[in-house]
């Protein structure tokens, strides 16, 4: 998706530009992690403990600051949209209904929007105003944003792309210092800096979830495994290695809608959800303490075995809420015909799920689930959790990979 505006007039410029692009300073290339979320779901939304880590799934966002009074924002993980120009709102870390109002009416979006590519508009109208706000001319840009999470699945796509737009966007607005990483390098920021980009990527997150928590923000902010209490993010440094397979149904769902729903539930049968609730805070708490038990040599054969009930019971009060989805059972029949203990993760409603592996379990039965969920039409890959927060690159420090794809979309603009 590319999106062009005229920074000066307050009309509508719209769609594709091409060649008009002169760089005048330089170009950042920021990223985030996506992440997954072990135990919490849905119940943090509420006050409740959660327990997430970092994935080494990034989105990456290049920025480049330039002198021709346009802004061009390119999205290819989600196609093409219909432009409408930015405006200027207040630099403040607050969202009013008012303001976000004013925006969905500038950019044609209907209130209840839960369309994609309205959403990501709608966050990168919001940040790209109110970040700016302070600054005496709105500043000309061109940014690419590109993903290897998938869009809409529960690992966090939303926040990573939240994440990296605050922090590019304080940096070009030289809001928070613009460290420079070392030749074939990354650098993050200062922990006070890390704090800004976070709330605001926590306002970039309300406008696409509606009412977040905050969980997956703090997580691509400051990566790594961390504990989330009302607000509170604890650094977890007492967790092992763990292995786990994750699984995308490739079904997709809204988290919007989904936390809307938990909320409804909630409201309609208190007494009924609030201690469903209760109890997946408490399979927190024991997941935590279970972690450390292994972390420090306990009994690990007992241990894994609490770690697969925590993951049965919560996958089952998940689905008392209303999150669950017929091709996360298939998921976790399929996983448990091997042995293996499944849940979703994130928002639920299809997305993913994840398996919890032991440190001994074999390649075979590795090969033999993701066998089975490759026939059901999964994606699904044992995956390395703990990728690092958000950073700031030099171009060569990117994989080759990324590297090469981030310039083929720049030369395509
Ligand atoms: N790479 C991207 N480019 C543009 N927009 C994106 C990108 N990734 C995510 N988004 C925005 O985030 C929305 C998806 O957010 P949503 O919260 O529903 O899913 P998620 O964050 O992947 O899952 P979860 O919140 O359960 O972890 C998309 O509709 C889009 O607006
Ligand atoms: C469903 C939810 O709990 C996690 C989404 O990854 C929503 C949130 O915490 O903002
Ligand atoms: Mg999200």
């Amino acid at each position: 998706m590319t999106l062009a505006f005229d920074v000066a007039p307050d009309r509508i410029v719209d769609k594709l530009t091409n060649s008009d692009f002169t760089m005048t300073d330089k170009t950042l290339i920021v990223s985030a992690p996506g992440k997954v979320i072990l135990h919490g779901e849905h119940a943090v939304v509420h006050g409740k403990v959660a327990l997430a880590v970092s994935l080494n799934l990034r989105t990456y966002l290049q920025i480049g600051l330039c002198s021709n009074g346009r802004v061009q924002i390119n999205l290819p993980n989600i196609d093409t949209w219909i432009i409408t120009p930015g405006k200027r709102t207040t630099n403040q870390l607050t969202t009013s209904q008012e303001q976000v109002d004013k925006l969905r009416q500038f950019a044609g979006i209907p209130d209840g929007c839960v369309d994609t590519r309205s959403l990501a508009i709608l966050c990168f109208l919001y940040l790209y105003g109110a970040i700016s706000a302070s600054s005496r001319q709105l500043p000309s840009m061109e940014i690419l944003v590109w993903s290897e999470l998938p869009t809409g699945a529960g690992l966090g796509s939303s926040a990573a792309y939240s994440v990296c737009l605050a922090a590019a966007l304080l940096t070009a607005n030289e809001s928070i210092a613009c460290p420079v990483p070392e030749e074939n390098g990354t650098v993050r920021w200062a922990e006070d800096e890390l704090e800004l980009i976070n709330k605001w990527a926590f306002q970039g997150e309300k406008l696409i979830h509606g009412n977040p928590s905050g969980v997956d923000n703090a997580v691509g902010t400051w990566g790594g495994a961390l504990k989330y209490h009302a607000g509170k993010i604890m650094p977890l440094n007492r967790i092992p290695t763990l292995r786990i397979l994750l699984t995308n149904t490739k079904v997709p769902r809204s988290t919007k809608t989904l936390v809307a729903g938990v909320k409804d539930k909630l409201n309609k049968f208190p007494s009924i959800i609030g201690p469903i609730l209760n109890s997946i805070d408490a399979i927190s708490c024991e997941c935590e303490r279970t972690l450390a038990a292994i972390v420090a040599g306990d009994s690990t054969e007992e241990s894994y075995a609490v770690l697969e009930e925590l993951i049965d019971i919560n996958q089952h009060h998940l689905n008392v809420i209303g999150v669950g989805h017929s091709s996360l059972d298939r998921l976790c029949q399929a996983t448990a015909l091997h042995s293996l203990h499944s849940k979703l993760t994130g928002a639920g409603g299809g997305g993913c799920g994840i398996t919890l592996l032991r440190p001994d379990t074999s390649p075979s039965v590795v090969e033999a689930s993701k066998r089975a969920l490759n026939d059901m039409g999964y994606d699904c890959w044992e995956t390395n959790i703990g990728g690092h927060g958000v950073s700031l690159h030099s171009p060569s420090s990117l994989q080759r990979d990324v590297s090469q794809l981030l310039t083929r979309l720049t030369d395509c603009q």
